[in-house]
């Protein structure tokens, strides 16, 4: 049976926990986090098991950092200092590549992987990025791991901070629409409580037809748009204010911002 440990029991590390447990995996699950109450939270919850550092290092045979990026260096200083063979280090943090990995533990077999908090409904796409240690049994175990939350592809690493834009930060962006648009309803007239089903059921709809169809996205939204209808007078206006751009830029800054946390972790 595979035993899995995690450094860091926080949103996403609690979100791949609970999509683990959903899609039926018997994996053992050792958890350590600084705060006791959020891996004791999780252990109740979805049969784990709360732990010391050294025992989830010793008692698992993959190793998820979940932690924030500017606690990785501390983390990997003392990792250091623990018997790490044969082990497999997953980590999941935003900009630090994997050649920061490999000269702080030398030897170590290292797969950096982006995926989403909709791993806790086993809709995160994952992309994997492995590092020049890891085995084949030990890129299969990635995979299986994130494959049981979603979908999962391999990338290269200089790919991630592109993935981190679309996908890892992604989710954020659809619900940043759904407030918006939740709030526009209100604005029209509606309860906040009528606008904000409305907003969530319409995006979890529309998530679901692109999912279930296997349709494009474009061919999906033609549907909608009658011609000189209401929703093309809707999606001109989203053109005339440059949504297109807004977006484009909102990627880059996503993507430059994992680039800048590069730069700091590249010492
Ligand atoms: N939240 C998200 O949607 C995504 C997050 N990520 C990455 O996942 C990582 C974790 O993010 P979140 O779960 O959102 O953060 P979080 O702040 O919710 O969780 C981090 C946890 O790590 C714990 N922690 C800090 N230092 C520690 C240490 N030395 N040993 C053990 N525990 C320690 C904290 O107490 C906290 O519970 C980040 O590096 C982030 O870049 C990646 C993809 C998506
Ligand atoms: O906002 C962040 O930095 C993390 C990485 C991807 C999603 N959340």
């Amino acid at each position: 049976m595979e035993k899995l440990g995690f450094i860091g029991c926080g949103n996403l590390a609690g979100s791949i926990v609970k999509g683990l447990r959903q899609s039926g995996s018997p994996a053992v699950i050792n958890l350590f986090d600084l705060f006791e109450e959020k891996p004791r939270q999780l252990a109740e919850q979805y049969q784990a098991k709360v732990c010391t550092q050294a025992e989830v290092i010793r008692d698992s045979d993959v190793i998820v950092l979940a932690i924030k990026p500017k606690d990785i260096p501390a983390l990997l200083a003392a990792l250091g200092k623990d018997d790490l063979a044969g082990k497999l280090l997953i980590t999941v943090a935003a900009g630090i590549g994997l050649e920061y990995y490999e000269r702080k533990l030398p030897g170590t077999a290292v797969v950096r992987v982006m995926p989403n908090t909709s791993a806790a409904v086993l809709h995160s796409v994952s992309a994997l990025a492995r590092g020049k240690k890891v085995s084949e049994s030990q890129a299969k175990s990635a995979e299986k791991v994130f494959s049981a939350l979603g979908k999962v592809l391999w990338v290269k690493d200089e790919e991630i901070n592109a993935v981190t834009a679309v996908s890892g930060s992604g989710p954020a962006y659809f619900y940043l629409l759904a407030e918006y648009m939740a709030q526009a309803g209100e604005k029209l007239g509606l309860s906040k409580e009528q606008a904000t089903l409305l907003a969530v059921e319409t995006l979890v709809g529309a998530g679901k037809m692109l999912a279930q169809t296997g349709r494009e996205p474009a061919e999906l939204r033609k549907a909608v748009t009658s011609p000189n209808g209401t929703t093309s007078a809707a999606i001109c206006s989203f053109e005339q204010a440059g949504l297109e751009g807004i977006v484009w830029q909102a990627l880059q800054a996503c993507q430059k911002r994992a680039e800048e946390m590069e730069e700091e972790y590249s010492e």
